[in-house]
């Protein structure tokens, strides 16, 4: 992969987590000249500024990209179709447009029908995150080791997909291209479950303390704690990913239905070996992740300089 050019001017709308990340990394590895962002949060915006994340904050996104060659939508998927309407008439002739949204058929459909001729949209998802959001919650080795998938469609050329993977590649990245709904269905079980699943059981425990007071809390085994994080997870962002991959995240959860029922008859009939064959194949799987090196649960996973602490 060849060096990235700098872009001349970066703008971030929404200065949350990721976008954070994004400004920590660029400036890291000077990938931007200029940086600027965007959100409808003053705290947010000031916070931005006293980090050193941007060198100008703005409460209009459209004036924010005025003069930006590489624009990237970071704000929850829900609202990027309203963004995408609000900045049309200005962004520059052969400005790259991106985002980070962790759907991209509904970003596809959402954002697309606003741009002008002229733009290049090039879609794609940071496969890394954590529970925390903000300007304050990010950091530059977020994206260290991790996948970045981009969803080329219609409005996209070479020329932009090879200038935004050298982008995130000099950050650390490893990018890989894909068809926006295989992403969204492959996302839908890896991602968008799982945290279904945490949100569901942090509920169903909580409403059980009203009877167990405050057992749920005291006796919190770490099992249940490791759902705990996940289910701090930023609730605007969460509720507007399930809204927004709706079909996916529905079939899939009709599988994962269909295979929790032949658990629980296999606990009712004492059935050990369905569930000790189950639980053999899903530790060889959690050990095969662990040797990829995509284990993040790790507390040093991609701050470490030579890798050397990845579990
Ligand atoms: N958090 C993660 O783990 C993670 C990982 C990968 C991708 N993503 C995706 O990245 C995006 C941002 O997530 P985050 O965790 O950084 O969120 P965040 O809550 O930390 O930040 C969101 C930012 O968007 C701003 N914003 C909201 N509405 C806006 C609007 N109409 N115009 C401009 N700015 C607006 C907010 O003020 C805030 O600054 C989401 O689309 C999410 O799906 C998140
Ligand atoms: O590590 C976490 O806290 C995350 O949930 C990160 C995570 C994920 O599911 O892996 C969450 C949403 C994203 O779109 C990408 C990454």
């Amino acid at each position: 992969m060849a060096d990235a050019q700098p872009f001349r001017r970066l703008c971030l709308v929404g200065i949350g987590l990721i976008a954070s990340s994004i400004a920590r990394a660029a400036r890291e590895h000077g990938l931007a000249e200029t940086i600027v962002c965007a959100s409808p949060d003053p705290a947010h915006r000031a916070e931005a500024l006293a980090l050193g994340l941007a060198d100008e904050a703005f409460a209009s996104n459209a004036e924010a990209v005025r003069g930006a060659d590489l624009v990237i939508l970071c704000t929850p998927v829900g609202v990027m179709g309203a963004v995408a309407r609000e900045i049309s008439g200005d962004l520059d002739e052969g400005a790259i447009l991106s985002d980070v949204g962790s759907v991209k058929q509904g970003v596809i459909d959402a954002v697309a029908p606003h741009l002008p001729d002229h733009v290049r949209f090039v879609p794609a998802h940071p496969i890394a995150g954590t529970e925390n959001s903000g300007p304050a919650a990010g950091f530059a080795s977020l994206f260290r080791g991790r996948w970045l998938v981009i969803t080329p469609n219609g409005l996209s050329d070479d020329q932009s997909v090879a200038r935004l993977t050298a982008f995130w590649t000099a950050m650390g990245a490893e990018v890989e291209v894909m068809d926006a709904g295989h992403h969204d269905q492959v996302l839908a079980i890896t991602s968008h479950i799982p945290h279904l699943i945490a949100y569901n059981i942090v509920g169903t425990a909580d409403d059980l303390e009203t009877v167990t007071k405050s057992e749920v809390i005291k006796f919190s085994a770490a099992g249940f704690r490791d759902f705990t994080r996940i289910a701090a997870s930023d609730p605007t962002m969460w509720r507007d990913v399930f809204l927004n991959n709706r079909e996916a995240v529905l079939e899939m959860l009709a599988r994962f239905s269909e295979d929790l029922t032949a658990l629980q008859r296999a606990i009712r009939w004492g059935d050990g070996e369905t569930l000790f064959q189950l639980f053999t194949r899903t530790r060889a799987i959690r050990r095969a992740i662990i040797d990829a090196g995509q284990d993040s649960a790790a507390p040093n996973f991609g701050r470490d300089v030579d890798g050397a602490g990845d579990d």
